[in-house]
């Protein structure tokens, strides 16, 4: 094979050569160097080495190549700009476009003096929607006061006025509407709207009022204003489980560990004045919202600490995860707070399906309470550290066994959150 190549390539090396010829050169001359190369085992391609693939039940890797894939030099956002970032309740007027008033004119052209009414109708103002958006994270984006499009008025020679476009306010999954505290409509779905206020009606041009009884009328009537609505938008976060414990428990660390979620974590109380929802995905492409929600103290009802405006992100939860903080002098005194600050905004909201986590498992004196602990308590403990990762792969299992549980319940699972 090489000698035939080399042959065809002595041919082509007299001068004077097509550029045909001369690519043909190149071409061969390229090829004895591969033929050559491979037989002392060299390749002139890239070599494709054949990929591992661990196999794991729980693919918790996202984290891991996450954190090693992330930008060094793109910075996280701060705790401090994030909370300036994120709002969950905003009060909003609305105030619906008001209708376009009819026109009074008579047709008139040469030869043609009376040629009767023709004044038009007015277009109807625009009216405004709140429209369900997974795009949108939080109602920091939404104005006080939101008016409508006024519809045109009325021309002469027929003319209808244009109709004034709806308005949207989009706000993000989970947004509750009330009206003087009442719930008006939950948006639970992407894409789910609500026609808040209605635009005024146009008015009536002259032409409309023709009769026979009246070959000429004058009347023409005015376009009705828009309706005016004042409403309370309150965003609930959707996630299935909940974090829920004191200060420095180690939400925000555990939740690093176990999802894609990057909260802050610091060693002094309130780290976290925001809920972060991150996801725990599995093998089988099934996800897992997990909420981290911002510390809770005793007498939280009583607006001490962040106060208990957070737990309204735990009512969606369908699951609860009590982190204790095993370093505490008495970890299950908080829990006994934990459950009566739950009680005190919503009467069984601590009975929701649950797990304990004892966490900073780590530290020496931790064995020890765990078995105090342990005494206290019924429920399954899951012993953990987050800032190890030791044994999060068993809260990851029971986490999806909650998961699991929650989807017999409820049938179908239609009503499960939405994807993040
Ligand atoms: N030794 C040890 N320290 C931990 C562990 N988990 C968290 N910590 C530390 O505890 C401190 C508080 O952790 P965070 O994750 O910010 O606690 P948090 O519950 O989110 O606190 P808040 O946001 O203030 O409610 C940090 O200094 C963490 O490094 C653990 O498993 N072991
Ligand atoms: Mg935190």
């Amino acid at each position: 094979m090489k000698g035939i190549m080399l042959a065809a390539l002595s041919r082509l090396k007299t001068p004077g050569l097509s550029s045909s010829d001369r690519f043909l050169r190149c071409f061969l001359a390229k090829e004895v160097l591969r033929v050559e190369l491979s037989f002392f085992g060299v390749s002139l391609s890239p070599v494709r080495r054949p990929t591992v693939v661990g196999v794991r039940n729980v693919s918790t890797s996202t984290t891991l190549c996450d954190k090693s894939r992330g930008n060094p030099k793109k910075k996280e956002m701060s705790e401090k700009k994030l909370t300036r970032h994120f709002v969950d309740h905003r009060r909003v007027k609305l105030v619906a476009g008001s209708g376009g008033n009819g026109a009074s004119s008579f047709h008139s052209e040469p030869r043609k003096e009376w040629g009767g009414p023709d004044g038009g109708n007015g277009g109807d103002g625009g009216s405004i929607i709140i429209k369900a958006d997974r795009f949108v994270k939080s109602l920091a984006q939404v104005v006080p006061v939101y008016k409508g499009e006024d519809g045109q008025s009325g021309g002469s020679k027929n003319c209808y006025g244009r109709n004034g476009s709806p308005k949207y306010i989009c706000v993000p999954l989970g947004t509750v509407v009330k009206e003087q505290g009442k719930m008006v409509v939950d948006l639970a779905t992407h894409g789910q709207e609500y026609l808040a206020v209605f635009g005024g009606a146009g008015g009536k041009g002259n032409r409309f009022f023709l009769s026979n009884e009246n070959r000429a009328p004058m009347t023409a009537t005015p376009g009705t204003p828009g309706q005016e609505r004042v409403l309370q938008l309150e965003l609930r976060t959707m996630a299935h489980a909940g974090l829920v414990g004191f200060p420095n428990a180690g939400k925000s660390s555990l939740l690093r560990a176990i999802s894609n979620a990057k909260p802050a974590v610091a060693a002094y109380p309130f780290t976290t004045l925001n809920p972060h929802v991150g996801i725990v995905k599995y093998r089988d492409h099934e996800q897992v919202a997990v909420a981290d929600i911002p510390g809770i103290i005793r007498g939280a009802h009583l607006n001490r600490g962040l106060g208990i405006s957070f737990l309204r992100h735990i009512e969606r939860c369908r699951f609860l995860l009590f982190v204790l903080d095993l370093s505490a002098p008495e970890p299950w005194t908080h829990l006994q707070h934990l459950r009566y600050e739950l009680d005190q905004y919503e009467p069984g909201l601590s009975q929701r399906p649950q797990a304990i986590i004892a966490n900073k498992m780590d530290l020496p004196e931790a064995l020890e309470k765990l078995e105090i602990l342990k005494s206290h308590v019924t429920q399954r403990i899951i012993p953990v550290s987050a800032l190890t990762g030791q044994n999060t792969e068993e809260l990851i299992l029971h986490l999806r066994e909650l998961y699991d549980g929650y989807l017999q319940r409820d049938g179908s699972g239609e009503s499960k959150p939405t994807r993040w």
